[in-house]
């Protein structure tokens, strides 16, 4: 249901030694929103991602998914209920092909040889249907002339455009976008800023990390400005693009001057 609640950080907090990275931070995500994550370098916008996603436990507070208190998973659990990220740097497999980085599957648990023997004909349907939902969405994402090029071989565009079909390959209700814009020429972002729009109108709910202001400006319902740690404002594009913190915080200038 639009409006509904789907991601709810809860006064986290994260310190490493004597430096704390995130302070009393509370966000939320409703299920059919881009939500933006905004902040200066240092401002704590990849720990708080890390959390979220489990891969970093919380000095203080949590983080609720669909009403569920999911501070205790795993972040293959959560991968499971629907939650996924990208990271900056994709991950994925240079020397596999585009179409093969798609068709790795993780294998079910407590498969062995003998069970899999038994399940041929439906481990043979399973990837059939795999490989039809993969070309459907290198189509999607104009990649499907790509799909035996390396993915070592690939632009960064088109890099990030195959870490999304991977998350997209795992059927999630929200992606954690980390700087999805990064090293995107023009005519790419404009492609990028198409497809997290299409994604959104079918249904699919986001919350994206990225220093390129004007595209966040553009994909984002509302956004929140993190510096030292701190949330320091939130609000539609229009709100936070006129916000004397954040110009004074994020873009350097001072506040008096922007006055
Ligand atoms: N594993 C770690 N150990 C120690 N300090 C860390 C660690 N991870 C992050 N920090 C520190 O926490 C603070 C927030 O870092 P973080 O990477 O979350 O910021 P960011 O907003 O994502 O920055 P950027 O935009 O440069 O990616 C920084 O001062 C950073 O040096």
């Amino acid at each position: 249901m639009e409006g509904e609640e789907m991601l709810l950080v809860n006064d986290i907090s994260k310190s490493f030694g004597g430096i704390q990275a995130v302070k009393d931070v509370n966000l939320e995500v409703k299920k059919g929103e881009i939500v933006g994550l905004i902040g200066p370098n240092g401002a704590g916008k990849t720990t708080l991602f890390n959390m979220i996603s489990l891969f970093l436990s919380s000095s203080k507070g949590g983080v609720q998914f669909l009403g569920e208190n999911i501070s205790r998973e795993t972040p293959e659990r959560v991968v499971e209920k629907g939650l996924l990220r990208t990271f900056q740097t994709p991950v994925g497999f240079p020397k596999l092909t585009v179409l093969e980085n798609l068709m790795v599957v993780p294998k079910q648990k407590g498969e062995g040889i003998f069970s899999t023997f038994l399940k041929r004909k439906s481990i043979v349907q399973h990837e059939r249907e795999n490989y039809y939902k993969v070309c459907a969405l290198l189509e999607q994402f104009n990649l499907f002339q790509k799909r035996n090029e390396l993915a070592e071989n690939l632009s960064a565009a088109e890099l990030k455009l195959l870490e999304l079909c991977r998350q997209l390959m795992a059927n999630p209700k929200i992606m954690l976008l980390d700087e999805p814009a990064s090293g995107v020429n023009p005519v790419m972002l404009d492609k990028m800023v198409e497809h997290i729009l299409r994604l959104r109108e079918e249904g699919m709910t986001f919350l994206v990390i990225d220093h390129n202001l004007g595209f966040i400006y553009r994909i984002c319902d509302r956004i929140y400005c993190l510096a030292n740690g701190e949330l320091i404002a939130s609000g539609t594009p229009e709100e936070i693009s006129n916000n004397e913190r954040v110009k004074s915080v994020y873009l350097g200038v001072n506040e008096n001057e922007s006055a």
